[in-house]
């Protein structure tokens, strides 16, 4: 079997991944993250009245022109609180920062430029243009304007906008259901006792956590031995449950005990075993039942973590209609390279605290892929590719930012 090229792969796991048209209607304060359904219009212009940007008096600009008199103080406009009365010729109102302001009135002078005099007048002691320190009304946006647009991340500022456009609610794209399925019979949870050539199973608190990062729900089906009717009744619950993605940790190479395969045919599922041009993720296997994906990941703790990377965080973004690529980055080589193999390796490094513009990425020097203590030190997967020559260190390289 030939090796097949990461981006080969990523096309074929993520390229024809649909945008799930499921939606969910969540409270204002719950949505920060997810993605908004369809576009959502302002309920209100903001401001939806003109508004004085600083703390002073409101007045006509054309009193205060080049020798200005005193004006008389007829009243106060506060924020939440507006001045009913008009400004005529010859007035001024007391205004505060974010107060209506009153009608005759065009423009507002700064407290810091007026004096309020013994007989209760104030004296300007600069001019205004017209419109100084207002807010038009709607300035920040009008009723009906667009604030974010369909399928867009609601990050904190988007949330805000939204919560200033009236909506106490927010309609989203449920999160895709991704199916974590830890398989081998040597796998014993976190705090069971650990017999003789037993480890404990990690994977798939880690497939987790990237599954979250990537705006996906994980759901944990727990470790399956190697027993092909179990493993072929957790595959008829996903079936069942209606989950998006299942991924299976473990069984991707050539062993006696990889079943999964033989599972998923007697469901009459085809499945693709590869091997990819990459290290360390070298197996992997990829499917389609009705509208549950398939991805097998292979059970090396930093190989699981990788290809999740590289292809299962991109195919939920997908799944949310988001933009999926992988999110490699420029940066410069921490420390000589070798010249590389066939395989695209993705190797575990750090960019550190460093402050330079272009990050400086280094990579550790055990990379096993059994080590899982290195992948939690690494904050970035360097990439060597394919037949890369040998590097200096100072030289341009691509990287990826582990979340
Ligand atoms: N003859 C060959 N042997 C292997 C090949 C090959 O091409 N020819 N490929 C190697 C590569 S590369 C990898 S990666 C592994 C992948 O194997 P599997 O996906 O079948 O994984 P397992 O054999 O089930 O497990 C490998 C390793 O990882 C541990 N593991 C499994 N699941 C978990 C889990 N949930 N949490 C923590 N650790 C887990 C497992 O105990 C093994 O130590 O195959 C190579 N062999
Ligand atoms: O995926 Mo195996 O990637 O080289 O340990």
């Amino acid at each position: 079997m030939s090796l097949i090229p990461v981006e080969e792969a990523f096309r074929r796991i993520v390229g024809d991944a649909a945008p799930i048209g499921d939606t969910e209607t969540l409270p204002l304060g719950e949505a920060f993250g997810r993605v908004l359904a369809r576009d959502l219009p302002a309920g209100r212009s903001q401001p939806g009245f003109d508004a004085s940007a600083m703390d002073g008096y409101a007045l006509r600009s054309e009193d205060i022109g080049y020798k200005p008199e005193p004006l008389r103080i007829v009243g106060e406009s506060a924020a939440g609180r507006a001045f009913e009365g008009r400004c005529d010729t010859g007035d001024c109102v007391r205004i505060f920062t974010g107060a209506p302001m009153p009608d005759g009135a065009d423009a507002v002078l700064i407290q810091e430029n007026a004096e309020r005099l013994a007989d209760g007048r104030l004296l300007p002691r600069t001019g205004v243009k017209v419109g100084q320190h207002v807010r038009r009304a709607g300035i920040d946006f009008q009723a009906g304007d667009i604030l974010v647009p369909a399928r867009g991340i609601l990050t904190a500022g988007r949330i805000a906008l939204a919560a200033s456009g009236s909506h106490p609610t927010l309609d989203v794209v449920r999160r895709p259901r991704v199916a974590i399925l830890a398989t081998g019979d040597e796998l014993v949870p976190p705090g069971a006792p650990v017999g003789p050539s037993q480890i404990v199973a990690s994977n798939s608190f880690g497939i987790a956590g990237l599954v979250r990062a990537a705006g996906g729900e994980p759901l944990d089906y727990g470790i399956a031995p190697d027993a092909a009717e179990t493993i072929g009744r957790l595959v008829d619950r996903a079936v069942a449950e209606r989950v998006d993605i299942l991924v299976t940790i473990g069984g991707a190479s050539v062993g006696d005990h990889d079943l999964i395969g033989p599972v998923f045919a007697s469901r009459g599922v085809a499945l693709d075993f590869w091997k990819l041009a990459m290290r360390p993720g070298k197996p992997l296997m990829a499917g389609r039942l009705g509208p549950l994906r398939l991805l097998g990941l292979p059970g090396n703790p930093a190989s699981s973590m990788v290809t999740a990377t590289l292809f299962l965080q991109p195919l939920v973004r997908a799944l949310l209609g988001l933009v999926a690529t992988i999110p490699y980055r420029e940066g410069i080589l921490g420390a000589d390279m070798v010249a590389n193999d066939e395989r695209a390796d993705f190797i575990r490094a750090t960019i550190g605290d460093s402050t330079a513009v272009v990050p400086i990425v280094s990579p550790f020097g055990r990379q096993d892929s059994s080590l899982l203590s290195v992948f939690a030190r690494a904050d970035a997967l360097l990439l060597r590719e394919p037949h890369a020559p040998a590097a200096k260190a100072g030289e341009p390289c691509r990287f990826i930012v582990l979340g």
